[in-house]
């Protein structure tokens, strides 16, 4: 059988990559990053002098375009692959990352009328400014006794659709009015690419409160939340739902010429970077939990069962893998707490040094910090930096240190922050078990896995589980590139099934990550006062993150 190839493009926070893989074996032939040139907009819209308020996070879909323009013909230059074995194409993206589309798909803020108006952005998944609706949305679904909450681990996250979709008709209604529909983003750049407008039932089950079966809440609750939203779904929502790894469409002729491939490379619907990811590493079985692990962590586990997990982002039906339920937790930051430690806490000394070494400033730290035992800084950390996703889902919790002296080192402060990250991984996986839900293997991928071996020994050591690891640096991209096989079917030289497609392409490292007896032991006992520390300042006992919030809004 001669080679068949696909495509895989993964959208993260900063950048978008692609890869070229051979569909026989998920061997990588060639990769290429493009950071976005616009980035996270978190201060001041592009072009203009209007600044975002706090906890906003927008991008410019112009960016995504140019991610497709530059990696594609970049991957195709590298190999000699013939473009006619090129079979299949899927993206995968952050979520709920949203936006306002006019009817001839553009995003609002392309049109010239509307770029000076934040709302007509696309919302980034870490937009957090629609708090206030989201804790209403939780708490007229709480009155009504809606029982699409307990899906959704008890509560909707800011994050998420419903919440960001009326922010925009509170703050700006001639917005919401405007848009045909809203999107999100995973869904917008498969339009561009197929000229079919196709929803995928990953982002609609997590982000979107659809169900396979129930569908979305009833125009009675929207009208609750209020009045204008009462035909929210018919109205604005319009578009097929499809199941992951499903056909959206062919790429367009315009789209083919741009990209330098043909027109009858089969795209999947959109799919999310988090749950793309697990059958590249062969999590397509019940009790396996990934860990994507960068910038914030999301964890994908699958279960046989609808469990209601107190706490958890969601449950949903073929969410990750066809014919299991697959449950989604998270930390909205892991990576992004050491890259502010880096930033704002690290003194010029230890800066110079790591430019001399020719080593970054996470390395220089990791070094020093490998050397301490667990406990030996006497800190203690709760890692709340960009508020808490699971299991409190509660975006206005903040970080905290505590333990801190005279002799507190820079590197005993990085190691605490890491450590902080692992218990709430721990108290995730806690929850997850409590619910009945078997969490029996840990695989990790992404970002940290490759960069911080203390990092994720100590994750092995605070969770007491050997942790297996994707092979790839690329994860989300090879899982995106194996859904694209799938959409392109057997009949072309891909795959029927996710399942399949993971037996032969999904890759993991000979060598994993073991519990360290003794450090694990030291850990438990952390651990035991982290969750006294998270249960007092999480869970209502001393609302005082809260309060600081308030009194500092109330300043500025
Ligand atoms: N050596 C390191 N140790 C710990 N964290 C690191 C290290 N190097 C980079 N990071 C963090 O990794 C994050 C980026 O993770 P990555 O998975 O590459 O990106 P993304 O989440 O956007 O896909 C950043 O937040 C950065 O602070
Ligand atoms: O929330 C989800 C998926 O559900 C992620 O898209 C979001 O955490 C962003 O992930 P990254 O940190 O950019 O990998």
């Amino acid at each position: 059988m001669m080679s068949k190839y696909t495509i895989g493009v993964d959208y993260g926070t900063q950048s978008g990559r692609a890869v070229l893989v051979n569909i026989e074996n998920g061997e990588i032939l060639a990769s290429s990053v493009h950071s976005y040139p616009y980035g996270v907009i978190d201060e001041k819209l592009p072009g203009t002098d209007i600044k975002l308020e706090h906890d906003w996070a927008l991008q410019n879909p112009d960016d995504y375009i140019e991610v497709l323009e530059k990696t594609i013909p970049s991957i195709l230059s590298q190999t000699g692959v013939d473009v006619n074995d090129i079979i299949g194409l899927g993206i995968d993206f952050t979520a709920c990352t949203m936006m306002p589309v006019t009817e001839d798909g553009r995003v609002l803020c392309q049109l010239e009328e509307f770029k000076t108006n934040p709302h007509a952005w696309i919302k980034l998944w870490k937009h957090h400014a629609a708090q206030d609706e989201a804790d209403k949305v939780n708490a007229i679904a709480s009155e009504r006794g809606e029982e699409f909450l307990k899906r959704y681990g008890g509560k909707i996250s800011s994050e998420w659709l419903i919440p960001k979709i009326w922010q925009i008709l509170d703050e700006a209604p001639e917005i919401y009015e405007k848009a045909h529909i809203f999107m999100e983003a995973t869904d917008w750049v498969t339009m561009q690419l197929t000229g079919n407008l196709v929803r995928n039932s990953c982002t609609a089950g997590y982000k979107a409160i659809w169900h396979k079966q129930k569908g979305f809440p009833e125009p009675a609750y929207f009208k609750a939340l209020d009045p204008a939203l009462e035909n929210l779904v018919e109205e604005k929502l319009k578009g097929e739902i499809k199941p992951i790894g499903t056909k959206a469409g062919t790429l367009t002729e315009a789209m083919a010429t741009k990209l330098g491939l043909n027109t009858d490379v089969w795209v999947s619907v959109g799919n999310v970077d988090a749950h793309v990811s697990a059958p590249a590493v062969n999590v397509v079985d019940p009790g396996k939990m990934l860990m994507i692990m960068g910038t914030s962590t999301c964890d994908i586990l699958l279960g046989e069962e609808e469990k209601i997990v107190d706490g958890m982002c969601g449950v949903v039906e073929d969410g990750a893998v066809a014919g299991y339920y697959a449950f989604e937790a998270g930390q909205s930051a892991v990576g992004d707490i050491f890259e502010w430690f880096i930033i704002n806490c690290v003194p010029s000394h230890y800066v110079e040094d790591a430019k001399k070494r020719d080593i970054s400033i996470h390395q220089l730290l990791e070094e020093k910090a490998s050397q301490l035992k667990p406990g030996q800084s006497g800190l203690l950390a709760l890692d709340w930096w960009n508020g808490n996703r699971s299991v409190l889902v509660d975006t206005n919790l903040t970080g905290l240190f505590l333990g801190m002296t005279l002799s507190t080192k820079p590197e005993e402060m990085y190691r605490a922050l890491i450590e902080a990250t692992a218990f709430g991984k721990r108290i995730i996986i806690e929850g997850f078990r409590e619910a009945g839900v078997p969490v029996n293997e840990l695989y990790a991928c992404g970002g940290l896995p490759e960069k911080n071996k203390m990092l994720m020994q100590i994750y092995s050591d605070v969770t007491n589980m050997e942790i297996k690891l994707s092979a790839s640096d690329q994860t989300p991209a090879l899982g995106a590139a194996m859904f694209g096989a799938v959409a392109a079917g057997s009949e072309n030289g891909g795959y029927d099934s996710i399942v399949e497609a993971a037996k032969h392409m999904a890759r993991l490292k000979d060598e994993s990550y073991k519990p360290i007896k003794e450090n694990a032991e030291v850990y438990n006992q952390l651990y035991n006062e982290y969750k006294k520390l998270h249960d007092y300042f999480g869970r209502g006992e001393n609302n005082v993150m809260k309060r600081l919030k308030k009194i500092k809004a109330e300043s500025i």
